[in-house]
């Protein structure tokens, strides 16, 4: 059942014995409440912040997902100044609603390289994180729907890769731009450098390729829709929206080893705080903010850390809130000679909608869209000269150093009056970040916002700017392709004056974001030992030092896939589940 508060809850939960508790309902919550809960006789309770209202209008309609940022069903947190970014503190979203991130993302479908997944096999040393097991869940969790409007799908995917019997819709962009045939010419053009892929999620993602989106029938998937409502039904199941997890508790020892099986939450500031035991486990999957946040506030982190704000140490695990990695981003402009792009949707109300009206009615037109319709990804070349200075960070030759998205309209994240006119912009991003950051507690109340340092192009090598810098090279190379000449008319905007490497530098630390994939921040390494640097998760996700206790969500990965990380997050979740349901089957 679904309660709409912990007050609504209480009755019927303090009268239930549940196997599992699972703390936060986003990419990877989703999927354990229906996993686990596939078990007739195992009983899950699934706590989350965030309103259950995921069905809203914004959240479901694809060309709508920038509204969703800054909105009620964002938690709004900010980072620190970064260092490397001018000193500036940027916007950092996370989704606070049933289907947490996934109701508020992008819904870009990447599941990430092969070689990320080896490189997360060898530093846990569990081969069942390598990319040939973890195909098999790639798999399982995604219904690839080929929709009737998508012309020549077969050049744009690769059908023998993909599955239609999982939960999680996929399908290509419904809707063919004027761009797309021109950056196909411009790909034909310039192939050494932008081969053709034919399916960037083959697990090798490099070249030019079209983009996969989590977007089923025109409408968002997120794990809401296809992991939670569908096991709502379930009589096993009780979900409580409205509940903020404020610790967990210990509640034994074995062995000296403390038992942490207790959870508390509450309905806000000052409210009444609830109890309740897992029989089995807790499981975190507060994502990679929440998750270290809530062990820091119950003792189970770095101690100095812990102590100093007066909480007593449960366990000293020196990685929790460590390792933090993004992946920056920088969107350039480009003023086009056409008059048609999708800026018109925003200039033109009329033409707005009619496209919302046909959305509405038979879920295709223009808001199916995503950001893109193509993109390319790439790697520095080998004999780059940063890799006589740093040792390349990427996984391997499948793994991207940097991803270029070329989008249909005038696109800023950084908010800010949007020019009249048709554009076209590109954005570049860094995949293999070298720098790392961390989150800490700024107090003990569980509603103050950790304090949150991304760390953004921090890195002493200079990788991190260097690949920023050189990527936008790349998308300016890729745009200046004979192809284009009868589309774009210049770079617009200060980019434009930014042509030494030195200037692009500057106008990159000036104005450069994140696209919103932080991870990492309590990393699974090998097994047993804590001591810093080795992981804060054992390779099966419980949490090092504890017993009952696992952590699943973005916050285990090692090192954050260059991809985009909702994909690998439900991924990682599957296996987690089976691990789970492995560990208690006796
Ligand atoms: C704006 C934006 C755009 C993105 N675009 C893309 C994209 O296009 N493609 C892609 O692959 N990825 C994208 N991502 C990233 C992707 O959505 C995340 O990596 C993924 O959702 C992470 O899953 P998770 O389970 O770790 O955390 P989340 O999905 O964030 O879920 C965590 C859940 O826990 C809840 N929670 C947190 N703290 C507590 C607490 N104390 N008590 C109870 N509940 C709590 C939250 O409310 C949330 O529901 C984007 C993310 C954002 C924010």
């Amino acid at each position: 059942a679904l309660y709409t508060s912990p007050e609504a809850a209480f009755s019927h939960v303090s009268r239930t014995t549940y196997d599992y508790v699972i703390v936060g309902a986003g990419a990877a919550g989703g999927v354990l409440a229906n996993r686990l809960t596939e078990n007739s006789s195992i009983k899950v309770l699934l706590l989350e912040a965030g309103s259950s209202d995921y069905n809203n209008t914004n959240i479901e309609i694809p060309w709508l997902a920038p509204v969703l940022t800054g909105s009620t069903f964002d938690w709004n947190y900010t980072t620190t100044p970064q260092v490397g970014m001018n000193d500036r503190s940027i916007g950092y979203a996370r989704g606070k609603v049933l289907g947490g991130s996934t109701s508020i993302n992008y819904m870009i479908y990447t599941r990430g390289a092969k070689d990320d997944y080896d490189r997360w096999a060898s530093v846990t040393g569990d081969s069942g994180w390598n990319w040939n097991n973890m195909f098999t869940y790639l798999k399982k969790l995604e219904n690839f729907t080929n929709s009737p409007n998508v012309q020549n799908a077969s050049l744009k995917f690769s059908s023998n890769l993909h599955s239609t019997s999982g939960p999680v819709g996929a399908g290509l962009p419904q809707v063919s731009l004027p761009i797309d045939q021109i950056a196909l010419n411009a790909q034909q053009e310039l192939s050494s450098e932008f081969p053709f892929n034919q399916d960037v999620n083959s697990g090798d993602m490099i070249g030019f390729s079209w983009t996969p989106f989590a977007i089923q029938n025109g409408a968002r998937s997120n794990s809401a829709r296809d992991y939670i409502q569908p096991a709502l039904s379930r009589s096993n199941l009780d979900v409580i929206v409205g509940a903020q997890v404020t610790k967990v508790v210990k509640t034994s020892s074995q062995g000296g080893v403390p038992v942490v099986r207790g959870v508390q939450y509450t309905s806000g500031p000052n409210k009444y705080v609830y109890s309740v035991q897992a029989s089995k486990e807790v499981i975190l999957s507060a994502g990679a903010i929440g998750s270290p946040q809530i062990l820091l506030l119950s003792g189970i982190g770095p101690k100095a850390q812990c102590t100093s704000h007066g909480i007593s140490s449960l366990v000293d695990l020196p990685d929790v809130g460590q390792n933090m990695q993004d992946h920056p981003l920088l969107t350039t402009n480009y003023k086009v000679s056409s008059d048609d792009t999708l800026d018109n949707l925003g200039s033109d109300p009329e033409l707005a909608a009619q496209q919302l009206a046909l959305w509405q009615n038979s879920r295709v037109g223009d808001f199916t869209l995503g950001a893109c319709n193509q993109w390319a990804w790439g790697r520095l070349p080998s004999n780059d000269s940063i890799f006589k200075a740093v040792s390349d960070p990427s996984s391997g030759s499948t793994a991207p150093h940097y991803q270029l998205i070329f989008s249909d309209l005038y696109i800023a994240f950084g908010g800010g009056s949007l020019p009249t006119g048709n554009f076209l912009t590109l954005i570049s991003n860094l995949y293999t970040p070298v720098s790392r950051g961390n989150l800490t507690l700024k107090s003990t109340n569980p509603f103050d916002y950790p304090i949150i340092n991304p760390g953004l192009l921090s890195d002493e090598g200079g990788f991190d700017i260097h690949t920023m810098r050189e990527a936008l090279k790349a998308g300016r190379r890729f745009l200046q392709a004979p192809a284009w000449d009868s589309w774009i008319v210049s770079e617009y905007g200060d980019s434009a004056n930014a042509k030494t490497d030195e200037q692009i530098e500057d106008f990159i630390r000036a104005n450069a974001l994140v696209v919103n994939h932080v991870s990492g921040t309590v990393g699974m390494g090998k097994k047993g030992t804590t001591a810093q640097g080795s992981g804060a998760l054992n390779p099966d996700l419980t949490v090092k030092g504890t017993i009952g206790l696992r952590v699943v969500d973005a916050s285990a990965f090692p090192f954050v896939p260059a991809a985009h990380t909702m994909i690998p997050t439900y991924a990682l979740a599957e296996r987690a589940a089976d691990l789970i349901k492995a560990a208690h089957s006796h």
